[in-house]
């Protein structure tokens, strides 16, 4: 099976601002395959961010090597993985452009890599395809195609960042605790929409959550992390038989 990712003894240290060192990623190897969804777990300061930003490129790595779809990829820069390489923040603001339309947003993203500034004059012709795409989310975002992404809804926002970072069918897909910012309902609507995206377009995925349910409940692997360590590698079947109880045992 094709490796999506591949960490090699990935180890960070930073100064921590008093003379002294930190290691902060502490000598992880990890192989993401084909169709993986990944969910990442781990207390606050765990390592987690760490982890996606040594991946995406945001990090240069002290020692260790990664890999993407094959490509010694440890000397690139972020723009240089952008080519393999989507990610949703948490914060709503990140994914999308504020005085921009829905519609406008999207384009872009569908024209990543063409020749935008021809294509972006004939909208009229991607909106057939906009308004079946934003109808899948059930959040209303269809009759707001041309209204500025600015005033859209918290929820409403990160299901369009969720569009545009799969709209082209990304290697891999990040998802840096995508749901964290919003209300329960619309933490667990985007979560279904995530889910089922993921699964029809056979997508490589990491998530980092805090939430305990939806790691258990989604993804076929779960990863958790402790002092820049990954500490648990769990596949389907060990994940179906814990429990949350179980979940605080690991953490404590
Ligand atoms: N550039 C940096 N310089 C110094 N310390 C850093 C740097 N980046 C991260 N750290 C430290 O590394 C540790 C891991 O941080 P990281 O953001 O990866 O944790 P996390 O698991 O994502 O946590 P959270 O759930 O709080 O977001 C933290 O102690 C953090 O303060």
């Amino acid at each position: 099976m094709q490796a999506i990712v591949e960490l090699k003894d990935a180890v960070k240290i930073v100064d921590n601002g008093s003379d002294e060192q930190k290691v902060i990623l502490n000598n992880v190897s990890l192989d993401i395959f084909e169709g993986d969804f990944v969910t990442v777990l781990g207390g606050n300061g765990a390592g987690k961010s760490t982890l996606f930003n040594a991946i995406a490129g945001n990090l240069v790595l002290t020692s260790g090597q990664v890999f993407i779809m094959g490509e010694n990829v440890t000397k690139k820069t972020p723009e240089e993985r952008a080519k393999y390489i989507s990610r949703v923040f948490q914060d709503p603001k990140m994914g999308t452009a504020p005085r921009m339309t829905v519609a406008e947003n999207l384009a872009v993203s569908r024209l990543r890599g063409e020749k935008r500034g021809l294509q972006l004059r004939n909208l009229s012709k991607y909106k057939d395809e906009f308004l079946k795409l934003t109808s899948r989310i059930g959040n209303g975002l269809e009759n707001h195609l041309d209204t500025p992404t600015g005033n859209l809804s918290g929820g409403q926002r990160q299901a369009l960042s969720l569009l545009m970072a799969t709209s082209k069918r990304p290697n891999l897909l990040l998802l840096d605790e995508h749901t964290a910012a919003l209300d329960p309902k619309t933490s667990n609507s985007l979560m279904e929409l995530t889910d089922e995206i993921i699964k029809n377009d056979k997508l490589t995925s990491l998530m980092i959550t805090h939430h305990m349910d939806d790691a258990l409940k989604y993804g076929n692997r779960l990863l958790v992390m402790k002092d820049g360590q990954i500490i648990q590698d769990l596949d389907s079947n060990q994940k179906s038989k814990l429990s949350i109880q179980d979940f605080y045992e690991i953490f404590e």
